[in-house]
């Protein structure tokens, strides 16, 4: 397997784990390395999203060994992975509808004031720092103070996007960030990718698209049955090659 030169963020060492007779991880390896887009690309069912959620703190491996920042971790929960800096974007976007641009930037992470036990919602400072948030991305919505249910699919992606690039997060991880937009939609939220890696984020990208990956990713890995059959840097294959990957027709 190609390995990559620069320092990694995430070490996933023997990591495996079945769900009764399914072994939907098989001793998986890979590297993610630090400030790259990393694509992780498999048919359905090959582990894909096991494996991230393993590394998201959502799954426990039953054995194997997960590094982040170079020391072994042990998250019981994906709030440990959050206080560690690693943010998940789910497929589902998790945004309240009823609730405004700034709100869902700040839900679980309010802003409060006061004095002692007595605390006051600071509305204001959470309205300027999503202000901040969503310039300093670039992203595209009509005004923080909008609800989210008037938003369009791409501008909704890019609120999550941002919210999981906010807070001192160190790695995004994106599971078919654009699966469900149209071009121009995609093509938006793949600029803010490219920001974010731009901005020193780490990005850890699951999708289908082909040509995304392609496009976006400095390192490709590649999943078949549980298993991580090989590891590729985006600029040294082609298309074809991860295709064949995939489907086995071609290993190593
Ligand atoms: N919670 C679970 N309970 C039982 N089996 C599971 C569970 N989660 C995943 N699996 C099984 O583990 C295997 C790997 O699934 P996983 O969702 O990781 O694949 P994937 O590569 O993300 O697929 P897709 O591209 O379709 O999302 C599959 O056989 C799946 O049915």
């Amino acid at each position: 397997m190609t390995t990559t030169q620069a320092t990694s963020i995430v070490d996933v060492q023997d990591v495996s784990l079945a769900f009764g007779s399914v072994k939907a991880l098989q001793n998986v390896n890979l590297t993610l390395a630090a400030g790259e887009i990393t694509a992780l690309v498999g048919d359905n069912g090959a582990g894909k999203s096991t494996l991230v959620r393993c590394i998201s703190g959502i799954h426990k491996p039953q054995s194997g060994t997960i590094s982040f920042e170079g020391e072994p971790v042990h998250f019981r929960s994906p709030e440990d992975a959050r206080e560690a800096g690693i943010e998940t974007v789910h497929q589902n976007l998790a945004l309240v509808d009823d609730l405004t641009v700034w709100q869902n930037l700040f839900l679980n992470r309010e802003i409060t004031r006061g004095i002692g036990p007595i605390r006051f919602l600071d509305r204001k400072a959470m309205k300027e720092a999503a202000d901040h948030m969503v310039s300093s991305l670039a992203v595209n919505v009509p005004a923080v103070k909008s609800k989210v249910r008037r938003l369009s699919g791409g501008q909704r992606q890019a609120v999550s996007i941002c919210r999981a690039a906010g807070f001192s997060s160190k790695l995004v991880i994106m599971d078919e960030p654009t699966a469900a937009l149209g071009v121009q939609e995609t093509a938006k939220v793949e600029e803010l990718i490219l920001k974010l890696r731009d901005d020193g984020h780490s990005v850890l990208l699951i999708s289908h698209n082909f040509s995304q990956v392609m496009r976006l990713s400095d390192q490709v890995w590649v999943m078949r049955a549980g298993r991580c059959v090989a590891g590729r840097r985006t600029i040294e294959t082609t298309g074809d090659e991860i295709v064949s990957l995939i489907t086995g027709s071609r290993d190593k």
